[in-house]
């Protein structure tokens, strides 16, 4: 268990004295030239080595030292393999128990079943990259549940499109097919589906089946079963297929032996719903989340389960690890207006401040955050996150304990660098270079 312990210290303000001009440096749009890079750069550091006369000291604020106040434990993930995992019997008696004794009503359940379906997905598919997602929807509650996610993941900026073939004339079942429809989500037949589903979407919703499927089977169900299998398979070699989501259970799979035969449905993304099925055991994609945070300890005891805990307010959370990612493959592509040479204010700080605004305009998360660099007498440098508390155009101020490492290092050597990523806008802006730094007040 890893302990993060929180001090409140004695906070002291250091102001650093800007002595030397700000480098701004930003995103390169790919498909644009950037001529001015060049003479920009040497402009501005003309003045580079200009060494400070007098650091002057300008303001300073200090508290109270205090006593530790927070302590925070961060529970590590439980492995896969000390998970419970139902039998289809169990399954069926856990949803009657929720829904007779401990109170439940279906239209609760499949509520929070589908919201914690769409946050899985929006954990890993962002709508950016795969806004298109067609929810197949089955005749039951794992049906429902596909249309109540498709739902909540309009809301959360997808297109979401649904083929419920055999619709269920439950009150329940029409007013997810109305809530829908009032968002103008198209319901599309599956005669009308496109051949090749790769073409048209970026998510497969397979919401057929769940933990009540028996035998093999029936139509349309066989046919759309079908199509997922097939496109999984002609589409090894495209460079991007569409992501298959399962609810609950691969449709078609065994709810305990999982894929018989091993020529059914291979989803990327499993979503477990109040506790794994044991077909899960056999999932072997990439994401296996779990979702329905409703589940009574009297429950959980009852059955012995042992499940990961979610994290915060969160609806689902991942079981086992998190696939292994190619770090070299990571790469976005920024795409930036064009920042021309005539549009660089005449004074660093100008610039600064009207990119501050943008960063605030923009509603980025912690815009003042910015990673400080400095390095002490022996030369090594070290870098940490610090919060910006103000900056005119003598200086940027932050605050720091005096007598932390940062503190110690610039009390050796008065020079430092910060940095501000603000990831939305592409832009980064650093380098500032300083000499010159305060003293504590108190
Ligand atoms: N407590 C929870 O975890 C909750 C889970 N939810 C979801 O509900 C499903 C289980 O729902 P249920 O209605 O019992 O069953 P299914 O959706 O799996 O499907 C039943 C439906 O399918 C038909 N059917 C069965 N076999 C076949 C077949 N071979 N061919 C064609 N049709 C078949 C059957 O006749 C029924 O009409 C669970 O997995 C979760 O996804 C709740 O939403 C919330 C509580
Ligand atoms: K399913």
């Amino acid at each position: 268990m890893l302990r993060l312990v929180r001090k409140r210290t004695t906070m002291t303000c250091l102001f650093f004295k800007q002595s030397l001009p700000l480098i701004f440096n930003f995103s390169l749009n790919i498909n644009t030239s950037h001529s001015f890079y060049n003479p920009l750069l040497s402009r501005l550091s003309s003045s580079f080595l200009y060494p400070i006369q007098s650091p002057a000291v300008l303001s300073f604020c200090s508290k109270p030292p205090g006593s530790e106040v927070g302590v925070r434990s961060v529970r590590s993930m439980q492995n896969s393999e000390s998970i419970s995992y139902l039998s289809q019997r169990e399954a069926a008696e856990i949803d009657e128990t929720l829904m007779g004794p401990l109170g439940f009503s279906v239209d609760q359940l499949m509520e929070l079943a589908g919201l914690s379906v769409a946050t899985s997905i929006a954990e890993v598919y962002k709508p950016s990259e795969y806004k298109r997602v067609l929810a197949v929807c089955g005749p039951g509650n794992n049906g429902g549940d596909g249309l109540v996610a498709a739902r909540h993941l309009h809301h959360f900026g997808y297109k979401p499109f649904v083929c419920y073939p055999k619709r269920t004339p439950k009150p329940l079942y029409s007013g997810l097919v109305t809530q829908l429809e009032s968002l103008s989500v198209p319901f599309i037949s599956v005669e009308d589906l496109p051949l090749d589903l790769s073409e048209e979407f970026d998510i497969l919703l397979d919401a057929m089946f769940g933990f009540s499927y028996h035998g093999v089977p029936r139509p349309p169900f066989d046919g759309l079963i079908q199509m997922l299998v097939s496109l999984r398979n002609y589409d090894q070699t495209r460079q991007k297929s569409p992501a298959i989501v399962s609810v609950d259970i691969p449709s078609g799979w065994h709810v305990e032996e999982g894929d018989i035969g091993g020529a059914g449905i291979k989803p990327d993304m499993l979503v477990s719903l109040t506790a794994p099925k044991l077909c899960a055991k056999k999932f072997c994609g990439p994401h296996h989340f779990l979702g329905g945070r409703f589940v009574p300890p009297s429950i959980a005891d009852k059955y012995k389960l042992n499940l990961p805990s979610y994290p915060g307010t969160s609806m689902c959370v991942r079981i086992g690890k998190p696939p292994q990612i190619d770090i070299s493959a990571l790469r976005e592509n920024y795409i930036s207006p064009e920042f021309l040479e005539e549009q660089v204010e005449a004074d660093p700080v100008d610039q600064f401040h009207k990119w501050f605004e943008e960063a605030l305009a923009a509603g980025l998360k912690e815009p003042n955050a910015m990673a400080l660099s400095t390095a002490g007498r022996n030369g090594k440098p070290s870098s940490r996150i610090v919060l910006l508390k103000g900056f005119d155009k003598n200086g940027f101020v932050w605050f720091t304990n005096y007598e932390s490492q940062k503190g110690h290092q610039l009390s050796e050597n008065p020079h430092a660098s910060l940095l501000f990523y603000w990831d939305g806008l592409n832009r980064q802006v650093g380098r500032l270079l300083f000499a010159g730094w305060s003293f504590k007040l108190s």
